[in-house]
């Protein structure tokens, strides 16, 4: 692997991107999984250590096996591969429901407020990309749209994604168990506000693009810089890069893959959870950077396609979020900054957004 990797006193932390004042560290996540108490709190406290700083985490043996992860690609894969007619079928359709397939230049991600002639010009050219929702397979009135009744395949494609949505979901909670241990708060504390399940898998495609289209459009990106809005987001990412974090000073810093890692970000309702303890850190999706000796030569006129997998971790949709205790009053310098809001209103008022 890189060869920037510094190890850390720690055997379970090394640092995989450190630049610009943006650090983000490898955690192995089995230390905590299987680890003895110390060892449990240890990778707690440096996984909330990296939530307090960059947002940005990788967590390696984090219980999902590869083999998995790899049929969930194929699977997505095979998916966007079907007639645009089919896709189209499928249409996302509501922000309550947030189901369903998204073709390239629909979703328009939220920009910093003071930007509005950026979000004009941002019409011209919308991100390269395309994306299928699917969310818990058992809300009443908020069916998934699934591909099942088109053959086989499709019927397949339902047995991966449900299977492996309930495998984030496991995990959401470990982690969210791990941010409760290192807040200081009893491990099981957030247990009761994740266990629904109300998350949303978004399988994405960002098809391959002629180099020329981002010579040409010097803005142009496959995904526009945004920070993400539930609790946290568990993103796989294939082997072609162009995820890049935006660091303490302004830059954007490529997080470059890491293979069987899962990069965990912090989101904005989990900030504002924590007061803003816990930072939501904006991140965008570039042309992928040339690996040197693979394709930076190459001759060809396309970046190839870029594949990836977010697992948006959200509370229960009906939890009243309010700032955790710990983080404001007396003996502690901040006050509160949030009046508390039903998860379910808050992520729906963001997806508003973005229509
Ligand atoms: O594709 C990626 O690597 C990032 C996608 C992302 O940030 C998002 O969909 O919120
Ligand atoms: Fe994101």
């Amino acid at each position: 692997m890189d060869d920037n990797l510094a190890q850390h006193a720690c055997h379970s932390i090394t640092t995989a991107i450190e630049k610009d004042d943006l650090v983000i560290p490898v955690i192995d996540f089995g230390a905590f999984l299987r680890g003895t108490p110390s060892d449990k709190h240890a990778v707690a406290v440096s996984i909330t250590n990296a939530f307090k700083t960059s947002g940005f985490l990788y967590l390696k043996d984090h219980g999902i096996p590869f083999s998995t992860v790899s049929q969930v690609f194929e699977a997505s894969a095979r998916f966007f591969a079907r007639p645009q007619d089919q896709k189209d079928s499928l249409c996302w359709t509501s922000p309550q429901s947030n189901r369903g397939y998204v073709k390239t230049g629909r979703e328009k991600l939220s920009l910093p407020e003071d930007n509005v002639d950026e979000d004009t010009a941002r019409l011209a050219r919308p991100d390269l990309k395309e994306t299928m929702e699917i969310g818990r397979d058992d809300v009443d009135g908020l069916p998934n749209r699934w591909p099942d009744h088109f053959d086989d395949e499709g019927k397949d494609f339902k047995k991966v994604m449900q299977s492996f949505f309930g495998m984030c979901k496991s995990l959401h909670t470990e982690v969210m168990r791990a941010i409760a241990l290192g807040m200081n708060l009893p491990e099981h504390y957030f247990d009761e506000f994740v266990d629904a399940g109300d998350n949303n898998l978004r399988l994405l495609h960002y098809p391959s693009v002629p180099k020329d289209v981002f010579k040409q459009n010097p803005g142009q990106v496959r995904a526009a810089e945004h920070s993400d809005y539930g609790s946290i987001t568990l993103l796989f990412q294939d082997r072609r890069g162009g995820l890049q974090v935006r660091s303490p000073k302004g830059t954007f810093v490529d997080a470059t893959p890491i293979a069987d890692t899962v990069v965990v970000n912090a989101g904005d309702l989990l900030a504002r959870w924590s007061n803003d303890i816990i930072k939501s850190t904006r991140h965008r999706v570039v042309e992928p950077p040339c690996i040197a000796g693979v394709d930076a030569d190459d001759g060809s006129d396309t970046y190839p396609a870029r594949y990836s997998i977010a697992y948006f971790c959200n509370p229960n949709m009906n939890k009243f979020i309010d700032v955790l205790p710990g983080t404001f009053g007396e003996g502690i310098s901040q006050k509160k900054k949030y009046s508390g809001i039903t998860a379910g209103d808050y992520l729906v008022q963001r997806l508003t957004a973005t229509i």
